[in-house]
């Protein structure tokens, strides 16, 4: 879970571009896509790891604008993340006089063979903290932005 001090469209306006993850999944190097953005198209994505140029093959299964739900699946790719599927959802919170957004991320993957439950566990948390604390980072500068350009 991550809590970003921007409003739920803010957030959601970088959330929902399945066709741009590195607006803020800072290892991923570049992405593709195959089809309109719409559910069930998919991406190629390939990020910067040291690891044999790791690519992944994914497919937008979720995406509604009034419930702010993202969620995808990966089909394939040289990684050993086998069925991974992730759900996104961003809530409104308020609290002490503070207005802001909480993301939740859930995810499910196979524990590849030679690693145990705890290591997938750590290494794919860590992947995904990364990728909200940044997402954070850049929605609190687009509000910024925005506030400003208001005034
Ligand atoms: O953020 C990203 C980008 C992203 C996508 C990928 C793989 C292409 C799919 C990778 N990666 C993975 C690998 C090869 N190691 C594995 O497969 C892998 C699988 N089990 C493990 C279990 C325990 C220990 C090590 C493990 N090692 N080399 N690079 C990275 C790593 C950080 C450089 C980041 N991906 C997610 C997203 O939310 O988009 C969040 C994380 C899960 C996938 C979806």
């Amino acid at each position: 879970m991550q809590r970003i001090k921007a409003a739920c469209p803010v957030v959601w306006s970088v959330v929902r571009q399945f066709d741009k993850p590195q607006a803020y999944k800072h290892f991923i190097r570049s992405c593709f896509m195959d089809g309109d953005g719409q559910v069930g198209s998919t991406r190629e994505v390939r990020v910067v790891s040291g690891l044999p140029a790791a690519s992944s093959t994914e497919r937008l299964e979720t995406l509604d604008d009034e419930r702010h739900v993202l969620s995808f699946k990966v089909v394939g790719g040289q990684h050993r993340l086998q069925n991974y599927r992730s759900i996104t959802t961003l809530h409104h919170a308020h609290d002490a006089g503070e207005d802001f957004t909480v993301v939740i991320e859930s995810y499910v993957v196979d524990i590849p063979d030679g690693n145990t439950r705890d290591e997938t566990k750590v290494f794919v948390d860590t992947i995904v903290r990364f990728n909200l604390q940044s997402l954070a980072k850049i929605s609190e500068h687009l509000m910024a932005q925005q506030n400003a350009s208001i005034w």
